[in-house]
């Protein structure tokens, strides 16, 4: 086992009747990066995602740090440190945008009033803290996800295609204010994108998959020069 992985996927393998979805996927992220995934439609990403935070049923082994929490129910993955967001945010429509924030993390967290503050002002979000969250743009709406899974104080945060219907230049300073504020606690961020620019801003690892199974592991750099990735994926989007 490597120490200093803040998340290790061992033989990962997800099949939905007959279809294998995940095929035997092994990678791990240290500590403090911030690791993008990415691959063709249908390659796999947002089901090993699942799988990592107990929502999809599979084997294999995921430790977060030293622990083991395969067999785990998703709460006390979420408990153990795992936070993520979705692709469409998920908010309480009745709620405003604190509350939002607050819900569902552990009494003290949701208590910490300095610290909810303090995550509107890094995040940048805009909207006044009660403001009804169905009157949010789109880029708070998704900070307020954010915010909500920050507050738990994750050790690794999963950000399932955040930059999806926001422009690059709101796309990149979402992601500069959530790199910031993830990177102050030491946390390390894994980042489902398609967004091929934000990527090579942000990522300082790339997995790729193709097909359920891992396709090439490096730097964007690295990635960007892979024949095979080229061939099967990026196609010009690198070049
Ligand atoms: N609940 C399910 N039941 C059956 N097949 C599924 C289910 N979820 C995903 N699949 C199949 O598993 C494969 C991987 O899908 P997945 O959504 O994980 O890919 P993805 O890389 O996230 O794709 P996208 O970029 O389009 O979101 C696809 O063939 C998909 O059709």
């Amino acid at each position: 086992m490597d120490r200093t992985s803040a998340l290790s996927v061992e033989r990962a393998t997800v099949t939905f009747d007959g279809v294998t979805a995940v095929d035997d996927v092994t990678f791990s992220v240290p500590r403090g990066v911030t690791q993008a995934v990415i691959g063709p439609n249908g390659a796999g990403k947002t089901t090993l995602v699942n799988l990592v935070c107990g929502l999809e049923a599979g084997t294999g082994v995921i430790r977060l740090g030293d622990v083991a929490i395969s067999g785990l129910r998703p709460d006390r993955r979420a408990a153990a440190g795992l936070a993520r967001s979705f692709q469409t945010p998920i908010l309480c429509p009745d709620l405003g945008v604190l509350d939002n924030i607050r819900v569902g993390a552990p009494r003290a967290a949701a208590r910490d009033a300095a610290r909810v503050r303090e995550l509107l002002d890094a995040l940048g979000i805009e909207a006044p803290p009660g403001a009804p969250v169905d009157t949010l743009t789109h880029r708070d709406r998704r900070l307020v996800e954010i915010a909500r899974a920050l507050l738990r104080g994750p050790s690794v945060l999963i950000l399932d295609e955040p930059a999806a219907g926001l422009g690059q230049a709101e796309a990149d300073s979402m992601m500069a204010a959530v790199v910031e504020t993830v990177s102050a606690t030491g946390g390390t961020i894994v980042i489902i994108e398609h967004n091929m620019d934000l990527i090579s801003t942000w990522a300082d690892r790339v997995l790729v998959l193709d097909r359920g199974r891992v396709l090439a592991e490096g730097t964007p750099r690295e990635i960007r020069a892979d024949a095979a990735v080229v061939e099967a994926y990026l196609g010009g989007e690198w070049s």
